[in-house]
């Protein structure tokens, strides 16, 4: 595995935000973690990147405990792509992308060739090649967060930590982000709002409520219309994909066909 969570718990003001969680992602695998607001999605990825320090158990990647290895060392190993990622700074797009060499840079050096033609990828990859000399500070939401998967790219990690990775995208760059994540062979763990593309794109999903895990496995076998009544509150249809044959869910949005 390269990752996994043992009985991890984080403890707040005397409430348990996450309880006890085990998770384990294994090489080139995606997964999800879904679950209302609140249910604890964020803190878990927080101590995975290590934002947090846990209550209790352990983060470990690649079998070592991560509380054990230099926050340098974590992070060539983990980039993270957070809801609190700021680009705050008048860097330009270029700037802001070549900072994700940060981890795996000795002193203040340039960027060697490869390294520059790997961020030349990464920001075509996420569609910001236009908008390498502009300032950060000027971008729209959407193009800010294509600007920081393109940062994280560049870390080169043997995990990349997602939370709401297609907060802010447009549909064409929702698709194209999960369509890239899938075809990459990147172990990612994410926290995803949207039930449809995580069963598109997560080879796990894990459902958080309030904090625990109440289940976890292939899309198909855990997002159930009995589970996300149970969990969301909300009835769904699930069907298969006409064309695809991939799982959808279809919710009962009030209205029907207007007349
Ligand atoms: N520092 C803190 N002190 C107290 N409570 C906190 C703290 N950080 C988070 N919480 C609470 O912990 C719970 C879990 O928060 P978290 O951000 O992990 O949820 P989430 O599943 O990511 O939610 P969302 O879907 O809304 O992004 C929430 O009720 C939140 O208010």
């Amino acid at each position: 595995m390269i990752l996994s969570l043992r009985s991890l718990s984080v403890e707040r003001a005397g409430r348990a935000l996450v309880e006890r969680l085990d998770l384990d992602v294994a090489p080139g695998q995606i997964v999800g973690i879904v679950g209302p607001n609140g249910s604890g999605k964020s803190t878990a990825l927080r101590c995975v990147y290590r934002a947090l320090r846990p209550s209790s158990g352990a983060v470990l990647l690649d079998g070592a405990d991560l509380g054990t290895l230099s926050l340098r060392d974590s992070a060539r190993s983990v980039a993270a792509l957070t809801q609190d990622s700021h680009a705050e700074l008048d860097f330009t797009v270029e700037e802001v992308v070549a900072l994700g060499r940060t981890p795996h840079a000795r002193g203040n050096r340039a960027l060697d060739a490869r390294e520059r033609e790997l961020c030349a990828g990464a920001m075509a990859r996420m569609d910001v090649s236009h908008l390498a000399g502009r300032s950060v500070l000027t971008l729209s939401g959407g193009e800010r967060q294509r600007v920081l998967v393109a940062r994280a790219l560049v870390q080169e990690p043997r995990l990349l930590v997602l939370d709401e990775p297609t907060n802010h995208l447009d549909v064409r760059h929702q698709v194209a982000l999960l369509s890239f994540l899938r075809g990459s062979g990147l172990t990612v763990l994410a926290a995803l709002h949207d039930l449809n593309l995580a069963a598109a794109v997560c080879d796990r999903v894990a459902v958080l409520r309030a904090g625990s895990l109440v289940a976890t496995g292939a899309p198909a076998e855990v997002l159930t219309p009995e589970l996300v009544e149970d969990v969301f509150g909300v009835s769904v249809t699930v069907v298969a994909h006409p064309r695809t044959g991939a799982l959808q869910l279809l919710y009962d949005l009030p209205g029907g066909v207007r007349t």
